[in-house]
């Protein structure tokens, strides 16, 4: 990998953090009850503005509001998925980015249907573990531990190539190395560290972080998402250096996104093209 190369990814997602700090775009976040807190937290600390809005009463004034939806089916239960098909429908009507986290896709009938469904639903980015990925990409429940992988995401490569082709979405896929693709092309990004897997819902703010970037420049939806995994990557690595475990890292997490500058965005970011 050459330092260049790494130094222009590097000044990209700074652009981007840039911009969801100046622009603050409004994110609609239809999420599980676990992530509502940090998942809000994380996008207020990186600069947007979080609504955690879900009633299909509000979404017809709502969803023409927002600059990016974020639909994460992690508490997922009869009454609310009417809820989150309707806001994917209006955004995706409407042209606006929309990310979905397909948590434990692969747990249930229920919960790979709905997911499914919801991927025909166009979104932008889809984002979840190895064994989310997995499941989703053969359409086959039961190849997950619940909401955690039983994969490391090198055995997603091909599911998240296939995904991403049968669906028009980039995928992203989270573990030792995180890595993006859009079916053609595939970049990692290798920031964060261990301990991020041991605070619950780590995995549903990335998601929505990677919204709030994708909605600063929604054709290159590749690059954004790489940017916004390895900034809350940068902002993990930051956090360690003071955390003593998983608790405090949870707060000096949100603390070092709120206070990441330009060095070390541009010296931190690990991205490389695989
Ligand atoms: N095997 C692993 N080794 C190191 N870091 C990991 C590993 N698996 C996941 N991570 C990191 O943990 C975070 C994701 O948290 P997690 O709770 O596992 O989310 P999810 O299951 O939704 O993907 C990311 O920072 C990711 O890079
Ligand atoms: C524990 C749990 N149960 C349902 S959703 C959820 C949170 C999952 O968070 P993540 O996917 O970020 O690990
Ligand atoms: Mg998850």
């Amino acid at each position: 990998m050459e330092d260049g190369e790494q130094r222009e990814w590097g000044a990209k997602a700074w652009t981007y953090l840039s911009s969801v700090r100046s622009l603050s775009p409004l994110i609609q976040c239809i999420t599980n009850f676990v992530s509502m807190d940090l998942t809000a937290n994380t996008l207020l600390s990186a600069g947007a503005s979080p609504a955690m809005l879900h009633s299909p009463n509000e979404s017809p004034d709502f969803t023409p509001q927002v600059n990016a939806l974020y639909i994460n089916v992690g508490t997922l239960s009869d009454n609310w998925l009417p809820a989150m098909e309707l806001a994917a429908q209006l955004a995706s009507k409407l042209n606006k980015p929309w990310v979905l986290d397909p948590v434990a896709a692969g747990a249930s009938r229920f919960r790979l249907k709905a997911c499914l469904d919801l991927i025909s639903l166009k979104p932008t980015v889809i984002r979840g573990n190895a064994s989310e990925i997995i499941a989703l990409a053969k359409a086959s429940f039961a190849s997950t531990k619940g909401v955690d992988s039983s994969h490391d995401s090198t055995d997603a490569v091909e599911a998240a190539k296939s995904l991403a082709n049968s669906s028009g979405a980039v995928v992203a896929v989270l573990g030792a190395v995180d890595f993006v693709t859009d079916g053609n092309r595939i970049v990692g990004a290798r920031n964060g560290v261990p301990m991020m897997q041991k605070i619950t819902a780590t995995g549903c703010a990335f998601t929505a972080l990677i919204a709030a970037f994708v909605a600063i420049d929604p054709s290159h939806a590749m690059e954004t998402t790489a940017s916004a995994l390895a900034v809350f990557g940068v902002a993990g690595e930051l956090g360690m250096e003071t955390a003593r475990g998983p608790a405090s890292l949870r707060t000096y997490l949100i603390d070092s996104l709120h206070g990441l500058d330009q060095t070390a965005v541009i010296s931190g970011v690990k991205i490389t093209a695989i």
